[in-house]
């Protein structure tokens, strides 16, 4: 499927544009008439993180005229391992300003426009608005379906992309010409099911493999040549080093951009994707202890087991002295409860307190009525009690 551009030319380039992109204008494909269009393009990346980062600086380096940048946080040292926007002097700085500044040395010829907030219901509109299209470079269920969403309610064109340790996926949603989110992935995982990339890791590279595969489909769809990914999902396994696509039907279903749609509106996002169930919510309301409460617990020599509900390799990491490790997934299918005792109270942690909630939820369903989880986890313990530790 070819489809036209998406962006009209600009007037022209100034002599300096013509030698900065001049190995984009001998490829007959995009020539002058598609760097106009770059240069005319208006793009918004979501996220200036793993994703965003390698996407931004593509997008700059091919000269995509105006570049938006929305994230809300702040650089952290264990950014720098794949967010390569950033660098070690922009440590705490907001990622939106770091982002900026590395694009003007990379390219001063580039607009940048900053949103120094979240994405949520409230503000999607009125930011995606003036852009031609939309990267999303986030990590979490509700603001991806959010994007998608607000791209099909507005008619513009997802640029999706997703990493996990080895393994990538990327596709355009466009509900004009082909499926949207919703239609490859009607419902999100239930909460705890699918690892984020702070629980489970991600191979720094991957971010590049995957964000410059979605700086690709942008560029194409931008100044018109190509075949987009519209339709396609993209899955890269950089541990067989295999790419392979597989076909994605628009839904006739589909609640959002099929025939009958019954979703006209934006809906609470947070709620949806939930990032905690319902049950692990209500285990944890009044059986949740601080860090500082079970330091006393320790100090007053109570007779407990304490359970690290976290992965072997984040024990590894960093663990609260006196731990045991027993991951989430043996509470889950039951295997984890031969091993603790009857007679002592069980107190449940994980990295900050989403897994082992839903942990304390299936101890509790199997009848350790007393046992409790430390809100917080073992990055609250670095911070309230030992900050002599690592956080990861
Ligand atoms: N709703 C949102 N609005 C704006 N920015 C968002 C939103 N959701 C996520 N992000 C940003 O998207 C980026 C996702 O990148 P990535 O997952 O690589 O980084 P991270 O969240 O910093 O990493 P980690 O979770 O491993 O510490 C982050 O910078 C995050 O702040």
């Amino acid at each position: 499927m070819s489809l036209p551009p998406l962006v009209e030319p600009a007037d022209e380039l100034t002599v300096d544009e013509v030698r900065r992109y001049s190995r984009h204008l001998i490829i007959p494909d995009v020539g002058m008439d598609g760097q106009k269009r770059l240069k005319n393009a208006k793009v918004l990346v979501v996220g200036a993180g793993g994703l965003g980062s390698p996407a931004l600086l593509y997008l700059a380096a091919a000269g995509v005229g105006t570049l938006g940048i929305i994230d809300f946080d702040v650089v952290d040292e264990s950014n720098l391992q794949r967010q390569i926007i950033h660098g070690q002097s922009d440590v705490d700085r907001p990622k939106a300003v770091s982002a900026r500044d590395s694009i003007r040395e990379t390219n001063p010829f580039v607009e940048v426009v900053l949103h120094e907030e979240r994405l949520d219901s409230d503000n999607v509109f009125r930011i995606f608005e003036p852009y031609d299209l939309i990267v999303d470079g986030t990590d979490n269920f509700a603001t991806r379906y959010l994007v998608n969403d607000a791209a099909v309610l507005l008619g513009k064109p997802y640029v999706w992309g997703s990493i996990y340790r080895f393994d990538g996926q990327a596709s355009v949603f466009w509900s004009e010409h082909g499926p949207c989110y919703r239609c490859l992935y009607p419902e999100p995982p239930p909460p705890g099911m699918v690892p984020s990339c702070a629980e489970g890791g991600v191979l720094g590279v991957l971010c590049a493999s995957i964000g410059s595969i979605q700086v690709n489909e942008a560029i194409k769809l931008l100044a018109g040549f190509g075949d987009p990914l519209v339709g396609r999902l993209m899955i890269y396994d950089a541990l067989e080093m295999s790419y392979r696509s597989v076909k994605v039907r628009k839904d006739p279903e589909c609640p959002l951009c099929g025939k009958n749609p019954t979703i006209t509106e934006l809906i609470d996002y947070e709620a949806f994707c939930g990032t905690v169930s319902e049950e692990a919510q209500e285990a944890a309301a009044g059986s949740t202890i601080t860090p500082a409460e079970l330091k006393q617990k320790m100090d007053d020599g109570e007779d407990f087991l304490l359970v690290d509900v976290r992965e072997k390799n984040e024990f590894e990491i960093v663990r609260i002295p006196g731990s045991v490790l027993i991951p989430k997934g043996e509470f889950l299918n039951g295997e984890a409860f031969a091993k603790l005792p009857q007679d002592k109270q069980i107190v449940l942690h994980c990295k900050s307190g989403g897994r082992s909630a839903e942990a304390l939820a299936a101890l509790k369903r199997a009848g350790f009525g007393d046992a409790v989880h430390v809100g917080g986890g073992v990055l609250g313990w670095v911070h309230q009690v030992d900050p002599s530790l690592p956080t990861y």
